[in-house]
């Protein structure tokens, strides 16, 4: 490199700047004289970035080119991390400040050199205009956020489908689907497990002549408030079901038949009659349940779901307003 310097003659020193000139990188040389800084040499490219006048700005003091303080002791700190570090530093600098040009962003390195008398201080330095390349990324980062946020909310929607795919719409309550893959995974643990799971069905009586003396919309409310008195009553284990209708079926995991009609009766002696004040109305409701209980009273999902709504069936035959078990 430098033999290859050698080889050119001071007088064709044009040779240098004319390929320097051929750069879209603006590359400049400034000397430290009583701590400012000469600009000695700059290409053709920072010449036309720099100077929107026509005054040629070789044997200016960057002060004077850069009027703003605030940008020119950011460029002068980094000429001096340069000089105190003793070699080529890289940075990242913007123009906002210089107001003849339009804020650009440059990859900057520079690197303190020494003069031929070795005393004389020199700031040799190469800027890369990357704002076009900032702009892509920001746009990028702009549609990646946009996307992760799109991503997120198509998550939320489809939790909200699944979670809806799952309950009742009226009451919010489990919904019969649900309810039979949850009864299935249930029978199949505790038969592994060797544990008890019982089945309550509760219907309303007389749900008909409620509808009729008071309308449909109270007989609405009247399903959405005992089905929020069940839940309240239920443990958490429990999975509590619109089964259809007026009525309403209840798994008890874990709940022996004694266990659970124990459990039933004090609920019934809290909550019967159930009365809610509806559309400035009292209405007083009853109800009927029957229990049925797995291994012993079915096995399967449907024998234990019909051994249940026997028992509701012989609830409701014996008068309505009561409990019975299967068998
Ligand atoms: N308001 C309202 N009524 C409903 C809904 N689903 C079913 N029903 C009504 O519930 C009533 C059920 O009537 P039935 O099956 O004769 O039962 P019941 O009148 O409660 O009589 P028992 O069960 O024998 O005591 C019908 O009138 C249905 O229209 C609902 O979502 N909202």
């Amino acid at each position: 490199m430098t033999s290859a310097l050698n080889d050119i003659e001071p007088a064709d020193i044009h040779l240098l700047t004319g390929m320097l000139d051929t750069m879209t990188d603006h590359v400049f040389l400034l000397r430290i004289e009583a701590g400012r800084y000469r600009l000695v040499y700059c290409n053709q490219a920072m010449e036309r970035f720099m100077n929107q006048s026509d005054t040629l700005l070789c044997g200016l003091f960057l002060d004077d080119i850069v009027s703003d303080s605030v940008l020119y002791g950011k460029i002068a700190g980094n000429y001096q991390r340069a000089i105190a570090a003793g070699h080529v530093i890289c940075y990242e600098e913007s123009t906002e400040g210089f107001d003849s040009a339009p804020v650009t962003i440059f990859e900057t390195s520079v690197s303190p050199l020494r003069g031929r008398d070795g005393s004389s201080v020199y700031i040799c330095g190469i800027s890369r205009d990357i704002t076009a390349r900032r702009d892509a990324e920001t746009a990028l980062q702009k549609t990646n956020e946009k996307l992760a946020q799109q991503l997120a909310e198509n998550h939320r929607l489809h939790e909200k489908l699944h979670e809806e795919a799952m309950r009742d719409p009226l009451t919010n309550l489990f919904n019969r689907r649900y309810f039979l893959e949850s009864l299935s995974r249930e029978l199949n643990r505790a038969q592994r497990e060797q544990h008890s799971v019982t089945l309550m069905m509760l219907d309303i009586d007389y749900f008909k002549s409620l509808n009729d003396e008071y309308g449909h919309a109270v007989g609405d409310q009247v399903l959405i408030e005992f089905s929020q008195r069940l839940l309240e009553g239920m443990r958490k284990a429990d999975v509590v079901c619109r089964w259809g209708g007026e009525e309403f079926l209840i798994m008890m995991p874990g709940l022996s038949q004694e266990d659970a009609y124990k459990r039933m009766i004090q609920w019934r002696e809290a909550n019967s009659p159930m009365v809610f004040r509806v559309a400035d109305q009292s209405v007083s409701i009853r109800f009927s349940s029957g229990l049925a209980t797995a291994p012993e009273n079915g096995a399967s999902s449907d024998e234990l779901i019909n051994a249940t709504d026997r028992a509701l069936y012989l609830a409701k035959a014996a008068g309505r307003d009561q409990v019975q078990l299967f068998g």
